[in-house]
């Protein structure tokens, strides 16, 4: 079992500062590095996996450090975010590539039982050209799992996925988590990080906005007010009755829209429905106007 710490860690690339003071620690078990695009999780991944040095602070993998120490690999894998498989290989030929490198004792065994975890056996003799991106995902996790790791770390592991190829990585990783691997993922997709792991580390803008369980961190979101913005046949009469309505902390009539704040989504939408009836006002729109990842995240930010 491993456990991944950063300390004081920032990194920055000239000016721009990519990783801001950031303190965490990664343990046993599936967790989440969620953020907006550009907050900063390849390059904490990077950190992690010995690739860049930290401009502060440390990095460790079991109390050792992470930069300038390729003992660890023997005990970490990582799937990068945008790495192509050379499509004229089979699965097969590019994981046994991959425990070769690692200068396994049984290469072919090790290639073997990788592949049989991603579960790609049945179709490892075929060009990897001829795969689904999911297939080809699962090509790249085999060859970072070869050498049985302890810490896997995948950067962006579902993008592009379909439901389908997406539910099976998150059973595989589930698995190899049970199995008592450290496992992180990067998501800047909120359902995706609900779905697969109940800790997350939410990064934005370089720094860490929280930490910890899911569904503390999702309801801290949920007790924000939501922003609507309406329009329909008689938008002054519609502010009028929303007014008074329990679930509404504040209405504001636009010129072609009634801005609505509202402190609980699903209360407030079967209210507006059944006032719209109840009032005989047609509804044209009714658009969540903060609903953006980004705004998310600022209301984490702001905490
Ligand atoms: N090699 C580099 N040189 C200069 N700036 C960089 C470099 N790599 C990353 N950055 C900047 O550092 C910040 C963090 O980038 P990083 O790739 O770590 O974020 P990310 O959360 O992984 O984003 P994405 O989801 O878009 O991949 C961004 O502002 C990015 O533009």
């Amino acid at each position: 079992m491993s456990t991944v710490e950063l300390t004081a860690v920032s990194r920055w690339y000239g000016n721009v500062v990519a990783v801001n003071d950031v303190t965490l620690t990664i343990s046993p078990g599936v967790t989440g590095l969620l953020g907006p695009n550009g907050a900063g999780k390849t390059t904490v991944l990077h950190l992690m996996a010995g690739l860049l040095a930290p401009s502060q602070g440390t990095v460790t993998i079991d109390g050792k450090p992470a930069w300038r120490n390729p003992e660890m690999y023997r005990d970490l894998g990582l799937v990068t975010e945008r790495e192509s498989v050379p499509g004229f290989l089979t699965a097969w030929e590019f994981v046994l590539a991959s425990a070769k490198l690692h200068k396994l004792p049984n290469p072919e065994e090790a290639a073997r039982r990788a592949l049989a975890i991603v579960e790609l056996h049945d179709a490892q003799d075929r060009r990897i050209s001829t795969y689904s991106k999911g297939m080809r995902q699962r090509t790249r996790v085999a060859a970072a799992l070869v050498h049985d790791p302890t810490v896997l770390l995948l950067d962006e592991p579902f993008n592009g996925m379909d439901p389908r190829q997406r539910m099976h990585l998150m059973q595989l990783l589930h698995k190899m988590a049970d199995e008592g691997r450290t496992i992180l993922f990067s998501s800047h997709i909120l359902e995706e990080v609900e779905q697969l792991s109940g800790t997350v580390q939410v990064i934005v803008a370089g720094r860490l906005a929280a930490s910890g369980d899911y569904r503390h961190i999702r309801r801290l979101m949920t007790t924000r007010p939501h922003q609507f913005s309406i329009t329909s046949s008689n938008d002054r009469l519609l502010a009028t009755v929303l007014i008074g309505q329990p679930s509404v902390s504040g209405v504001s009539l636009e010129r072609d829209a009634v801005q609505v704040q509202a402190s609980d989504y699903g209360t407030f939408t079967r209210a507006l429905a059944k006032l719209a009836r109840e009032q005989d006002i047609r509804l044209t729109s009714v658009l969540p106007s903060d609903e953006s990842l980004e705004m998310v995240f600022s209301y984490l930010v702001a905490t």
